[in-house]
């Protein structure tokens, strides 16, 4: 990823070190207990001491299964792919079957049927039924209500391929992953991109975009604004439903060219080309579209490392009138109960990807002040495992 350095001193490589976890503080007392704990545990006659009493038994159970879940993990995620993949979800969605019925739709015998229904029974995607037939479990229920979401599992199947070596991709290897490639912009400019290279991605972003949407534009009143710049905004999924929410408001989409045709499209069917419209670009070395008074940044800063990060903040500064308010809605760091999402998941994911990293609402907060934003501040929304809000006011430039 190309780009000028971020300012001297601060956040100022792509290589910088991970600061993911400044939100969460470790104390000694706690390092204290942590190595107390540690050695107890570790001790093979306290383990069978605790696995004869009733109580401590069933800890002691439970360290068994989260252990199990570390290494079965892999099977649970090919469990719910091969399902997805197969139509298994959508065929159960309204009715029961059994495994007879189900093998010779989807070109599976019986048997690996039934041993792919009872490994989806395990895990709460299916649930046996009466006379040996099986409908949705709670899990699979929520998967197949969930707009986009079996599109997101099926491109997991790059994720697994490129993880198949994980040590290797620690070590640095980036060339030739296979998120690399999905992601026409990953790791390197993007000006040049075309639909072909740009089609997949946009598609499945814009599938997975309903719900975020539905949860920002809750979390924030954007009825407060007259002009929205949506910058990266994908297919303009979020501007149409900004616009949507908010009868006067007016919202110009953002992105690369091949990627803004796509979203003048859906602006047009959607019947708002009046307030709407899509602007091509790219955002590293083209300057952003100003008029606006309100900009926002959805999923989109994590995908980047510091430098690209900070010259975007800096072009949106330069972009919005004094006053004007920055948006930003993605999975943030040091969120309370998210860290396998932030930091194992997309951990991982970007690594493989090659570039960026999910951010603390600290790293914002840096970030954003070098760019000259002033009143950072974080806003929780209803999905608040999977996004997250930082809300900033443009103030005098950076000097
Ligand atoms: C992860 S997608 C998010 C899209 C949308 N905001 C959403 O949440 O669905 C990132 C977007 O950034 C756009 N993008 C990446 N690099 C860009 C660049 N240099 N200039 C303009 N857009 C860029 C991509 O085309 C893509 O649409």
């Amino acid at each position: 990823m190309t780009g000028p350095t971020a300012p001297a001193g601060r956040l100022d490589s792509a290589a910088a070190p991970m600061t993911g976890q400044s939100d969460r503080r470790p104390c000694a007392p706690l390092d204290a207990w942590r190595n107390f704990r540690n050695r107890l545990v570790a001790d093979p006659r306290f383990r069978r001491l605790a696995a004869a009493l009733p109580f401590s038994r069933l800890i002691a159970e439970q360290a068994t299964r989260r252990i199990f879940d570390l290494c079965a993990g892999f099977t649970y995620s090919q469990t719910l792919f091969a399902c997805v993949e197969l139509g298994i979800l959508a065929r159960l969605a309204d009715r029961t079957m059994t495994a007879e019925e189900l093998a010779p739709d989807v070109g599976l015998s019986a048997p690996a049927m039934e041993r792919l229904l009872a490994a989806a029974a395990a895990l709460g995607i299916v649930e046996p039924c009466a006379g040996g037939r099986y409908g949705l479990g709670l899990t699979g229920t929520i998967i197949a209500a969930e707009p986009g979401l079996a599109e997101m599992i099926s491109h997991h199947r790059l994720l697994y391929a490129d993880l198949a070596d994980p040590v290797a991709l620690l070590r640095g290897r980036r060339d030739g992953t296979r998120l690399s490639a999905y992601w026409a912009y990953a790791g390197r400019p993007a000006a040049e991109a075309v639909a072909a290279d740009t089609d997949a991605y946009t598609t499945l972003m814009g599938a997975t975009q309903a719900s975020i949407a539905d949860a920002i534009l809750d979390a924030y009143d954007f009825s407060r604004h007259r002009r929205l710049l949506d910058v990266a905004g994908g297919d303009g999924s979020f501007a149409i439903a900004a616009m949507q929410r908010h009868p006067r408001l007016a919202a110009t989409t953002f992105d690369l060219p091949c990627v803004a045709a796509r979203a003048e499209a859906r602006i047009a069917a959607a019947g708002l080309s009046a307030r709407g419209a899509a602007t091509g670009g790219d955002f590293i070395t083209d300057p952003l579209p100003g008029g606006h008074d309100v900009a926002t940044l959805v999923r989109v800063a994590l995908d980047h490392d510091e430098p690209t990060v900070a010259r975007l903040l800096r072009a949106i500064h330069a972009a919005l009138p004094r006053g004007g308010t920055l948006v930003i809605a993605e999975p943030i760091a040091g969120t309370a109960g998210a860290e396998r999402i932030t930091d194992t998941y997309f951990g991982l994911y970007l690594l493989a990807m090659g570039g960026g990293r999910t951010r603390t609402f600290d790293d914002f907060r840096t970030l954003l002040k070098a760019a000259g934003f002033v009143r950072v501040r974080r806003i929780a929304t209803r999905q608040r495992l999977l996004c997250g809000l930082v809300v900033a006011q443009v103030g005098s430039p950076p000097l």
